[in-house]
């Protein structure tokens, strides 16, 4: 049965100078169902944040529409649709409300009225998907990048929101904990119908994804799966089982002639 629609942007044209005629985004569409998971990936400056911006609402398209869970951005609606995606960018350091991080994480639920005790009991939860439940009471400010990188993740995701909207969030993450919230956000789009998005220059991260967006100069030039991307496209770096499934190639290995995730190729090499 096919998934709803959650996310459909339309035609979407934006330029930060209206006074120039370069767009920094031309005509982009795409869609995204409910529980998917869609990488966007792309060279610095195609666009990628920008598009991020004007998803929550932060900017204002020049020209197309975006809808969320079939309500249409607007002025009237962004504080609505706010509620349901939740956006986690590259700067910890300015995502920070509160004094503590247990209060930190809590803004968001405060906002929605939550009674105390399921109010702690979602912080908790939310704390301990980033592995940042010992933290409580430390002083946000006096985290290091990626801990202040975890705890702001942890405020997105104790607020449920139907879409996490990640950009570049797991810059300053140690490949452990990376590794964990890959592992999180899998459990939540399987388990919690979660929508992922996640803006990424991560060739590992985008191969997790159900699906990829490539942009280039403003444009979307090219959406599929991963294995359809990596592929096809010769411009951006394969993953890791990719890159090593050509080297092998290259070295008259006789390696499956397509790409291979990093499971098909463990599972090839112990054949
Ligand atoms: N506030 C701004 N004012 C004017 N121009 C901007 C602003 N923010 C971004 N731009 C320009 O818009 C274009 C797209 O920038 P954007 O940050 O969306 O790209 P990106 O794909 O996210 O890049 P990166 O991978 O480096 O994060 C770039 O040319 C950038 O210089």
């Amino acid at each position: 049965m096919a998934r709803p629609t959650i996310l459909e942007v339309n035609d979407l044209t934006f330029r930060y100078d209206l006074r120039k005629d370069n767009n920094t985004l031309s005509s982009v569409s795409f869609s995204v169902q409910q529980g998917e998971w869609v990488a966007i990936v792309g060279d610095n400056g195609s666009g990628k944040s920008t598009l991020a911006r004007l998803i929550v609402g932060l900017l204002e398209a020049e020209k197309g529409t975006i809808t969320i869970d079939n309500e249409i951005l607007s002025e009237d609606t962004k504080w609505r649709i706010r509620e349901k995606i939740g956006l986690v960018f590259q700067n910890p350091e300015n995502q920070f409300i509160g004094t503590t991080v247990q209060d930190d994480v809590a803004f968001g639920l405060e906002n929605n009225n939550m009674p105390y005790e399921d109010m702690k009991l979602k912080i908790e939860d939310a704390l301990q998907l980033v592995g940042m439940e010992t933290y409580r009471l430390k002083d946000p400010s006096q985290l290091s990048g990626g801990q202040m990188q975890r705890v702001a993740i942890a405020g997105i995701l104790a607020l449920k929101p139907d879409v996490i909207l990640l950009d570049e969030a797991f810059v300053m993450l140690d490949p452990q904990s990376r590794r964990g919230l890959f592992s999180t956000l899998k459990y939540l789009k399987e388990n919690e119908n979660i929508t992922i998005i996640s803006i990424t220059h991560d060739r590992n991260e985008a191969a997790l994804a159900d699906r990829i967006l490539v942009m280039d100069e403003g444009k979307l030039i090219q959406e599929g799966t991963p294995k359809e991307v990596f592929s096809t496209n010769n411009q951006l770096e394969p993953p890791f089982a990719e890159q090593l499934r050509r080297k092998l190639n290259a070295k008259g290995r006789k390696v499956p002639q397509t790409y291979m995730t990093e499971d098909e190729m463990v599972k090839w090499l112990c054949r």
